[in-house]
């Protein structure tokens, strides 16, 4: 049995530290809502973020950060993005306290808009300065609704050192969830976050109307965008992007009533703002925040992001979703394959 913290506890975070604690591991949820919290330890259920389900039994939510990390082998990061840094530093606290040098695990998906960074380039500089091997991203097709439902999916796991990665896979793996190893934490990073920015997109042409052709050719020309910025910005294995934190993830988010990107898109593509959709949603809509940073790096270092930069502009600048349609496809002609 591996003690394990659990850092967020909304959809994604309940259903993972659930999914560890029926591999038997003891599993302790930190958030930041004492109802929740409480509501997760005397009825073991969290109505907000996941209807109708109940976690394991054995998996206890508390508010006190020290207590999470108490003992803790393992600590799994959930939060979204724009609370990653935060909780990393009052993590770094407590850990100099205790002297504890736990795994860390992240399953957030995003990059941090102004530093561009990515979570394990977060969690490196605020805990583990200079030894990155030390932390493990999870990241894959998988949405909180069918893991829940103990569905079959399927997640890599990524770390720069390989024994972690299997730590992780073995402890993480059951018989409805398999875990595959993954040697390049950078690209299942930036698959898993940019992938939540083409998934707006895929919303955004359902909600104007548009059918399975255009669905098919976004999802193929994002692929052929994520990749870019993962290889030629981060420094990613091209391959990585054929993966299940790429195509992968990519598929189920730009096809799935249960990605809360896509809904927001679709939304968005029926003539909603952008803060009506965020403030509805009452979960995190990662997309939104990363294509802050998407489009920054697409300025500063000139690399070709078409689709991210229309997002950005839908988002951010009031631009007519109609009119930039129009400009993707009256682009200049081009090659398929480029990077
Ligand atoms: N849901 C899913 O199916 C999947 C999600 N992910 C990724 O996991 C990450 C988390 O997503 P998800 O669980 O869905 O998000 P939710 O919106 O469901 O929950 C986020 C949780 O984090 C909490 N939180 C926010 N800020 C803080 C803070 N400063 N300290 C402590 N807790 C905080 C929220 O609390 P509060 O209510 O106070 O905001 C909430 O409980 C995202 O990066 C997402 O992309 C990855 C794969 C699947
Ligand atoms: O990452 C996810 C599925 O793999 C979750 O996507 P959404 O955040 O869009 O719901």
């Amino acid at each position: 049995m591996t003690k394990i913290a659990v850092l967020g506890n909304g959809s994604w975070g309940s259903v993972l530290g659930s999914m560890l604690a029926d591999n038997g591991n003891e599993v302790t949820l930190y958030g930041n809502i004492d109802s929740v919290n409480e509501e997760i330890n005397k009825t073991h259920t969290n109505s907000h973020y996941m209807k109708d389900w109940k976690l394991n039994e054995t998996a206890k939510a508390t508010g006190d950060l020290a207590e999470a990390l108490d003992g803790a082998e393992l600590v799994l990061f959930v939060l979204p993005t724009k609370a990653v840094r935060i909780v990393a530093k009052n993590v770094r606290k407590v850990l100099d306290k205790t002297g504890a040098k736990p795994l860390l695990v992240t399953a957030t998906k995003g990059i941090e808009p102004g530093t561009k960074k990515l979570i394990f380039e977060i969690l490196t500089e605020e805990i583990y300065p200079n030894d990155s091997d030390k932390i493990v991203a999870i990241s894959g097709p998988s949405h909180a609704e069918n893991v829940a439902q103990k569905d079959l999916t399927a997640i890599a796991c990524a770390s720069t050192d390989e024994n972690n990665a299997k730590k992780v896979q073995k402890l993480f793996s059951n018989d409805y969830v398999r875990f595959y190893t993954n040697d390049d934490l950078i690209g299942v990073e930036v698959g898993g976050a940019v992938k939540n920015v083409i998934a707006i997109a895929a919303g955004i042409l359902v909600g104007q109307g548009y059918g399975d052709d255009a669905k098919a050719a976004l999802m193929t020309r994002g692929l052929a965008e994520i990749t870019r910025l993962g290889v030629n910005y981060f420094g990613a294995k091209p391959m990585t992007f054929s993966g299940l934190s790429g195509i992968g993830d990519l598929i189920v988010t730009c096809t799935s009533v249960n990605s809360r990107n896509w809904r927001a898109g679709k939304q968005i593509g029926e003539g909603k703002s952008l803060d009506y959709v965020l403030k509805n949603m009452g979960q995190v809509v990662e997309g939104a925040t990363t294509v802050k940073a998407v489009h920054e790096l697409s300025e500063e270092k000139g690399i070709d992001m078409p689709i991210s930069d229309a997002i950005y502009r839908v988002l951010y600048e009031n631009a007519d979703v109609a009119t930039e349609i129009k400009k993707m496809m009256g682009r200049e002609p081009k090659p398929e394959i480029r990077l």
